[in-house]
């Protein structure tokens, strides 16, 4: 009988979601299966991988409860003879209170669910599961792993936006994001590095929200993404940074309100925005128009010049590391990233880029340069297992 972690990544039309089996105390948990629901708004379609058999099909209803009943339903009836002693969730925002993994009450996820407004996009879909698990299985243990958490490490300095005292100290100010990607790289950074991992290291997570960390002796030092998911780099449909004033003009001049500007920064902008077609980045490699070249152009030029700013906050680069599935598949994003970062010493391996690395800096370099794929997933089990272990032990002995 294996005991197994589900960890729960739930997106605004998607669920994303892994089994891992515990292992002993201080040994990786294994992954046994992994998933994803998606077209949940129109077409629910389930499918999970698993050595031992998995599904694909498509789901009569697209909402929550019945989705988590199918894929809990699956775990039940699988024979393999797993006990599902936990789960554990990807949660956006942890606001000023939450860094660490914390082992989820109702008065916990209350708390979370008041800062929905700081990631529309995210956090309300993150808590869906929570509850939905809370009435289907109330006595199971769930975890809450925080997006934000590994930023914690952050200098004050750092995190403070030049407004009034009063207003960062009630929360306004930056806290970074896809922690638990960064959490997991700067893990893996001593197989890729050696004695290099402890040194200064900038990692791209490129996905459909895209962000940079300044990472040093593993620990978060800044981030290009602030007090929400909108800031920083180009993304799918998010804008990235934005001067304020152009949102002070819109307001006035266009009468728009927070509703329209809210739909406009994160679902209508970015690479969807300028390239009018579409903020996957597969899509507009493929095109031939001149706006979708435009749109992955300026994704690239803003990663180097957030590279710039973040080698000036560690004071020198020692690696580079591109991750998330961008930065994990499209050799074009990264040939254009690297060709303007060469006056960092860097110099890529082409042959090695094309076929995704893992190491795609050549011997001249530098600056190594490595894709390494993320693994959030792992992330959030060995966090949930690390906050369950003394009760999951605990119970053994009963
Ligand atoms: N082979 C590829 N070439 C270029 N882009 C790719 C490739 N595979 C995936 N992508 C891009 O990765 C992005 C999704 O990244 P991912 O990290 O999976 O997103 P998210 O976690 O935000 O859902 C999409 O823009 C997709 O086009
Ligand atoms: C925080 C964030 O942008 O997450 P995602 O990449 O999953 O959209
Ligand atoms: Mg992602």
């Amino acid at each position: 009988m294996s005991e197994v972690i589900l960890t729960l990544n739930a997106g605004s039309t998607s669920l994303k979601f892994s089994l891992f089996a515990a292992g002993p105390d201080g040994v990786d948990p294994t992954a046994l299966a992994d998933g994803e629901a998606d077209g949940l708004g129109d077409a629910p379609h389930l499918k999970i991988s698993a050595a031992s058999g998995g599904i694909d099909t498509a789901l009569e209803s697209g909402n929550y409860e019945a989705v988590l009943a199918r894929v809990l339903d699956w775990i039940e009836t699988h024979d393999s003879g797993m006990t599902l002693i936990g789960a554990g969730h990807r949660i956006v925002h942890g606001g000023p209170e939450f860094a660490a993994p914390v082992r989820l009450s109702k008065a916990i996820t209350r708390k979370l669910a008041a800062l929905n407004p700081l990631a529309p996009l995210h956090q309300p879909h993150n808590l869906v599961p929570v509850r939905v698990l809370s009435a289907s299985h109330p006595h199971l243990p769930q975890v809450a792993c925080f997006d934000t958490g590994f930023h914690a490490s952050n200098a004050p300095l750092s995190t403070r936006y030049a407004i009034p005292r009063e207003m960062h100290d009630a929360g306004i100010r930056r806290y970074g994001f896809h922690g638990l990607s960064y959490e997991y790289i700067a893990s893996t950074l001593p197989e890729y590095l050696g004695a290099k991992a402890n040194g200064r290291v900038v990692v791209a997570h490129l996905g459909g929200g895209a962000s940079m960390c300044a990472i040093r002796e593993g620990r978060s030092v800044a981030s290009s993404m602030g007090f929400s998911a909108i800031d920083g780099l180009v993304m799918a449909t998010r804008s990235g940074a934005i001067d304020p004033g152009v949102l002070l003009y819109l307001m006035s001049e266009r009468g728009m309100d927070e509703t329209a500007l809210s739909d406009l920064l994160y679902r209508r902008s970015g690479l969807l925005g300028v390239s009018g077609i579409s903020g996957d980045m597969r899509t507009l490699l493929a095109s031939p128009s001149p706006e979708a070249r435009e749109a992955v152009d300026l994704f690239i030029y803003r990663i180097r010049r957030e590279l710039g700013s973040l080698v000036a906050a560690l004071g020198g680069l020692d690696a580079l590391i591109f991750t998330g599935g961008i930065g994990e598949h499209a050799a074009p994003v990264r040939e254009g990233v690297c060709a303007g970062a060469q006056w960092l010493g860097i110099r890529l391996d082409e042959t090695a880029n094309q076929t995704d690395g893992p190491r795609i800096s050549d011997g001249d370099s530098a600056v190594p340069v490595f894709v390494i794929p993320t693994n959030e997933d792992l992330m959030i089990a060995r966090h949930t297992l690390h906050v369950l272990r003394p009760a999951v032990v605990g119970r053994a002995r009963q």
